[in-house]
């Protein structure tokens, strides 16, 4: 439903928090990483293998290290030694205690990190090649010759198991940060088409979108339609008299009346510079007309602080018109509009209704 949808971006729902970036979502590998390491380690020294445990040790420093890396901005020192300490980790540990302890699937993760991140094609495909050719030369070698130490079967497989479940882990937690990742900036981009970037309430597109989808809807029902259009009196002198500013604030401070005034289902949009529109759905034009009254009293009660004057007070005058049967939303805007100009004419701070229909 997408009107209902843009709809409600206007309240600005609370976004789950997620990483701003690649780089934010890079911190994770090594604290990630280190941590398998730091476990790897204490395992091989459980296990009496203490040659591995040392190479786990040497692990956890080089993500230690790349860790403060990417704290001091060295991204691409950093991934440098992420991608080193996979590679020589994986073939050490291959060499050592054979290819079936499965140490060589860590290097398959080096694709989806690689690959995520901002850097031009030519680069990453160099760098996956250079990954797979590591993993076949090192299957290759392990064919022709046997590990170091010679592990029982057992304690093998439990390698293994453990080995393919952490990458499964691993992959599966960068995958689910990397999604979140891309929803979030997809969020802010729709945000951005759908709101106006000052006052976070609907710019005018997306206001038309949600009122041509709200006329089939009411038309459906046979329910009435309002639409109010509101603008500040006087608002080019309170610019010049205090500066765009001090307007701007102004601006923030009468689109939270709007927005928090309205009910759930109206749609409050910021029309132009200092003109905002409401749609009523279910509003007759007396409904409207009172809630258009509430709000006049609400803005003109405002105090608006600003810096080195007493704080600002503002009215405003508002247009009210009612949807008729089969004519499009561009019609009541237009009478609104018409309305809104007679109020100003007859002295502002009021609510002018529509010229009833001859
Ligand atoms: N601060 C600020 N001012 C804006 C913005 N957009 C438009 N304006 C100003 O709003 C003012 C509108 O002035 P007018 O159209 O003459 O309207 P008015 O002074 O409110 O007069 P009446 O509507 O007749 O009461 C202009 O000075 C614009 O520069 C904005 O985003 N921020």
């Amino acid at each position: 439903m997408k009107s209902e949808k843009i709809a409600t971006t206007h309240r600005s729902p609370k976004a789950r928090s997620a990483p701003r970036s690649f780089w934010h979502l890079m911190y994770q590998v090594p604290v990630v990483a280190g941590a398998s390491h730091a476990f790897f380690m204490l395992l091989f020294f459980m296990l009496g293998a203490p040659l591995l445990g040392w190479v786990n040790l040497g692990s956890v420093a080089l993500f230690g290290l790349s860790y403060l890396c990417l704290r001091l901005k060295r991204n691409i020192l950093a991934v440098g030694l992420i991608l080193s300490e996979i590679v020589v980790h994986a073939a050490l540990a291959v060499r050592f205690i054979g290819w079936d302890s499965g140490f060589h699937y860590y290097l398959i993760l080096v694709a989806p990190i690689v690959f995520v991140s901002r850097s031009r094609s030519g680069p990453k495909l160099v760098i996956v090649s250079l990954m797979l050719t590591c993993y076949l030369a090192m299957d290759w070698f392990m064919k022709t010759h046997g590990p170091l130490y010679a592990l029982q079967e057992q304690t093998l497989s439990a390698l293994r198991y453990v080995n393919v479940t952490v990458t499964f882990l691993v992959l599966s937690f960068l995958s689910g940060q990397y999604y979140r990742l891309v929803t979030h900036a997809e969020r802010q981009l729709r945000a951005l088409a759908t709101t106006d970037p000052l006052t976070h309430l609907l710019n005018r597109r997306s206001w038309l979108e949600v009122a041509e989808y709200e006329v089939v809807q009411r038309q459906r029902h046979q329910e009435p339609l309002a639409v109010v259009l509101a603008d500040i009196d006087h608002f080019k002198s309170i610019n010049d008299q205090h500066g765009h500013q001090a307007g701007d604030r102004l601006l923030q401070a009468v689109s939270e009346v709007l927005r928090n005034t309205v009910r759930q289902q109206d749609s409050v949009a910021r029309w132009g510079g200092e003109e905002f529109m409401i749609l009523m759905p279910q509003a007759t034009l007396d409904t409207a007309r009172t809630v258009a009254e509430r709000l006049r009293e609400k803005v003109s009660a405002l105090n608006v602080p600003i810096e080195d004057h007493a704080p600002l007070s503002v009215s405003m005058t508002f247009g009210v018109a009612l949807h008729r049967a089969s004519e499009a939303i561009e019609a009541p805007v237009r009478r609104a509009d018409a309305a809104l100009y007679q109020g100003k004419a007859k002295g502002r701070n009021r609510v002018a209704i529509e010229d009833a229909p001859t």
